[in-house]
């Protein structure tokens, strides 16, 4: 049984530290993550072939590396750490990466650099989210700095299991809200602050 969730006052730390027990302790996450991955490959069904900005899964979050393979017709790219900010380059198999910045397998230097203005998608990671597209991340803000650079057209789509949509995640005006959350249960349209 979980302890009870941060209350109304609580700050983004308290929650980071709820959240990361949480994640530690996820529902049957083989099973979440293949049914994430069927929601989004729904969601990208009905959409024309795009650019598309994934994350190779840490500890506790979905597994996603697989969709890189199963739908060859969109261009995806992965982050590479690089000081504070994210380089994303194509990757063509979950193969090619190799283990980089905080244990996270990154895509080595040589790989197609791909500019942030060219990415039509971003499947982001975070330690929680809300129904309001508000997402908490690890506290070191790389997506907020990146979702700020991307292009006006671009999609925000917030990658959870269950467990990490809580009621209200505290927020700064430099957060990027998602415009989507897709988790096993299905796509959430959010409706941003
Ligand atoms: N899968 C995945 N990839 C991602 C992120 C993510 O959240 N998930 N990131 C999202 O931004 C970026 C990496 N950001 C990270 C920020 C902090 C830590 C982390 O584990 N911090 C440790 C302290 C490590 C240290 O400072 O040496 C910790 O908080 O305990 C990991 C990744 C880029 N790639
Ligand atoms: N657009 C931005 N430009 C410059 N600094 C930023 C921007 N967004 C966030 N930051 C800085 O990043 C730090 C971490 O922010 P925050 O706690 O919101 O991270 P986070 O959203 O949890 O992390 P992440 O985005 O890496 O998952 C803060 O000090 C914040 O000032």
């Amino acid at each position: 049984m979980q302890e009870t969730s941060p209350g109304p006052k609580a700050g983004k730390a308290d929650w980071r530290r709820w959240l990361r027990r949480i994640l530690a302790s996820i529902d049957d996450p083989d099973a979440q993550s293949c049914r994430i991955r069927s929601q989004l490959v729904d969601h990208l069904g009905s959409h024309p072939p795009r650019c598309i900005a994934t994350f190779s899964a840490l500890p506790g979050e979905p597994a996603l590396l697989d969709l890189i393979g199963t739908q060859p017709d969109h261009r995806w790219v992965l982050p590479r750490v690089i000081g504070d900010e994210l380089l994303f380059h194509q990757i063509d198999h979950p193969e090619q990466l190799q283990t980089g910045a905080f244990g996270i397998a990154e895509p080595p230097a040589d790989l197609p650099l791909v500019a942030i203005e060219e990415i039509d998608l971003f499947l982001c990671p975070g330690l929680g989210f809300d129904q309001r597209g508000m997402r908490l991340g690890r506290g070191k803000g790389f997506y907020d700095r990146t979702l700020t650079a991307a292009k006006a057209t671009a999609q925000r789509i917030g990658i959870a299991y269950l467990e990490q949509i809580v009621p209200r995640i505290p927020c700064d005006p430099h957060d990027v809200p998602m415009d989507r959350i897709i988790s096993s249960n299905g796509v959430i349209t959010c409706e941003n602050p």
